[in-house]
């Protein structure tokens, strides 16, 4: 995987996608879609060997990596003061010297994602910034609350400012196979929002199988969705190369079928920035750099830009610094 072709541009300008409008439940479409796990797992397993990206380039896909990230706080403590902190970092994601060192103006990430409440102290912080402030909605984490109140809450997020709103789906549709019924949910989520981006979490942790995880991606896409994200990062298990596989294959099959790009978003968990370099590998590789911009590519994550910050502070000063130094909120 030759990862040598990127320039130091971190943003490219921006492609203007059509949004998939979805389409029809095709019911053959989803049954016919397996996955397997042995495959996968095996093609998974040889993407961290290959990955070696080394000094300018390194440098040049870790600031790829920053204008992708969804810069992430969902907690029960969660303040409006602690969101004006990750605010203030998605503006200035890395220390202005190490940018000037490295040639970089402008970087920002990809959005910042909160819970309902955070949305207006996000708005506020990130005004002029033209970065989105994404919001998970639906009784995230669980999604059991009641119906009417996930698609009302959708309402109130749009209403205060959100995006982009990302949305958790009903894991039990994809358990007990109805897939009808969890299509009928993403149309009214993707209604609910409006012209406002949604992101469909399927929460592939507690899915079951990786051919739920093809067939719910697949119904998502149908539904309207405009991502697919894997986790809430609160499952026991969240974002993986083999469920990314399936997922990102998925979007490639709906690409071609439909015309459509559907963006992908890994979310839980990624913490490192030599993860995060083999996710943008596999992108490169299964669907192409068109979806390596950040309105096709995200990163669901905490704690992922202290790293990849102290990683270019080593690339461009030699010395590492303590992983203190690069708190976020
Ligand atoms: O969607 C984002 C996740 O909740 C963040 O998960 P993380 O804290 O493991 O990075």
């Amino acid at each position: 995987m030759d990862m040598t072709e990127t320039s130091h541009t971190a943003q490219l300008p921006q492609v203007s996608e059509p949004r998939n409008p979805g389409m029809a439940l095709d019911l053959d479409w989803v049954r016919a879609a397996q996955a397997n796990r042995s495959a996968i797992e095996r093609r998974a397993a040889t993407l961290p060997g290959r990955r070696s990206v080394k000094k300018d380039y390194q440098a040049a896909w870790l600031l790829k990596a920053i204008s992708c990230i969804d810069l992430t706080t969902l907690s029960g403590d969660d303040t409006a003061a602690r969101v004006r902190r990750l605010c203030a970092k998605a503006r200035q994601p890395v220390r202005p010297d190490l940018l000037q060192a490295l040639g970089i103006e402008g970087l920002r990430v990809g959005a910042v994602c909160v819970y309902h409440d955070m949305i207006a102290p996000a708005v506020a912080a990130l005004e002029g910034s033209g970065i989105p402030v994404a919001a998970v909605s639906t009784g995230f984490p669980a999604g059991l609350s009641p119906f009417p109140l996930r698609v009302a809450e959708i309402g109130e997020s749009v209403k205060a400012g959100a995006g982009e709103i990302d949305i958790v789906i009903s894991r039990r549709h994809v358990l007990e196979g109805n897939w009808q019924a969890l299509y009928d949910e993403m149309r009214s989520f993707r209604a609910a929002c409006g012209t406002t981006h949604i992101k469909a979490i399927l929460a592939t942790g507690e899915l079951g199988t990786l051919r739920n995880v093809a067939r719910a991606s697949l119904v998502c896409m149908m539904g309207g969705a405009d991502f697919i994200k894997t986790s809430t990062g609160k499952e026991a298990v969240n974002a993986t190369l083999p469920v990314s596989l399936v997922m990102i294959r998925a979007i490639r099959d709906y690409h071609e079928r439909s015309g459509y790009r559907i963006g992908y978003k890994p979310a839980g968990g990624i913490s490192k920035a030599k993860d995060a370099l083999t996710y943008l590998a596999l992108i490169k590789e299964e669907l192409g750099d068109r979806w390596l911009q950040p309105d096709l590519f995200r990163f669901g994550a905490s704690s992922l830009l202290g790293d990849i910050e102290r990683q270019l502070e080593h690339h461009v000063t030699g010395a590492y610094s303590v992983a203190y130094r690069h708190a976020i909120g």
